[in-house]
């Protein structure tokens, strides 16, 4: 039996987790912490995977105690930076054994729909990127859009695409948060879970790549993947992306 702690265990994604931990046959739920709880009651004894729901502000620090315990992570949290991904394998440079995966997005839809975006950018000379979720989400715009629009931009970049055109000449806040080079718009409305829109266009044609997590079940699969690959196989270092264990 795999032993998972969850980090942010009483958090929407923390629950969640919880109950998809509980229902697989080959996993156990070990410890669970939420804000406030000691560190202390996980260590490589009672947890083989720790997964951290959290918030952009602690999750760093969060993962660092668990690799400074020996303990490999699954981090669904949002809030990553280069900077940030530096400080996590200086870390992990005096731990060979130990693994950190860190998924923007754990939903099959969103990945392939960054996947497919990053086929596609190559062949339009316009690229704009719409996220959509509930309005109890702390920060904008969404890990997935931030991850999305760097894929575009890469594909634009090894295509050697010049600049998006784009002639606004005033203020220009409500073209959205300029993301290497890609605008990023982001909206918040009750009713919405988890949503991303692609939209691709030349003169005369637009492609549109969508991809809905209409639930938080969405991401299980993609959590227990993870979860399963970083506990029987040999991942250490860092690694970003279900992408990585997609085969795609
Ligand atoms: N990668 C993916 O596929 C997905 C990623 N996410 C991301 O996951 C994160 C969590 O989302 P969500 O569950 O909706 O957020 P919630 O706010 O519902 O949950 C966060 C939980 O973390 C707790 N917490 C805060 N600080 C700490 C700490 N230092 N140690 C342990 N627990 C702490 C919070 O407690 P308290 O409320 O008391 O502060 C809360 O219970 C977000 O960054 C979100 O963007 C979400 C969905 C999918
Ligand atoms: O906060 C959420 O809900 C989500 N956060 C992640 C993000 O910011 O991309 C993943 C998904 O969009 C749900």
């Amino acid at each position: 039996m795999i032993k998972v702690s969850v980090i942010g265990a009483h958090g929407r994604m923390g629950r969640t987790v919880v109950g998809a931990v509980d229902s697989a046959d080959d996993m156990v739920i070990a410890q669970q912490l939420d804000a406030g709880d000691s560190f202390d009651i996980v260590n490589s004894q009672n947890t083989d995977i720790a997964v951290d729901f959290t918030i952009p502000s602690v999750t760093l620090n969060n993962v660092l105690e668990l690799v400074k315990r020996d303990i490999s992570v699954v981090v669904g949290t949002t809030g990553w930076t280069e900077e940030k991904y530096e400080k996590i394998r200086t870390a992990l440079a005096d731990h060979p054994e130990v693994g950190v995966f860190i998924a923007p997005n754990f939903a099959i839809s969103a990945v392939l729909a960054d996947y497919f975006a990053g086929v596609a950018a190559r062949y339009f000379e316009s690229a704009e990127v719409i996220e959509l979720h509930h309005p109890d989400k702390v920060d904008a715009p969404s890990g997935t859009a931030i991850h999305t629009a760097h894929t575009i931009a890469d594909a634009r970049r090894a295509a050697n695409l010049r600049g998006i055109p784009d002639g606004t000449q005033n203020d220009t806040s409500a073209r959205g948060e300029v993301i290497d080079g890609i605008h990023v718009h982001a909206v918040r409305l009750r009713g919405l879970n988890a949503h991303e829109e692609v939209l691709l266009g030349n003169a005369g044609e637009q492609l549109t790549i969508r991809a809905d997590s209409f639930d938080r079940g969405s991401f299980m699969p993609g959590v227990l993947l993870a979860i399963r690959n970083m506990a029987t196989q040999s991942h250490p270092g860092l690694t970003v992306g279900l992408d990585s264990f997609l085969n795609l």
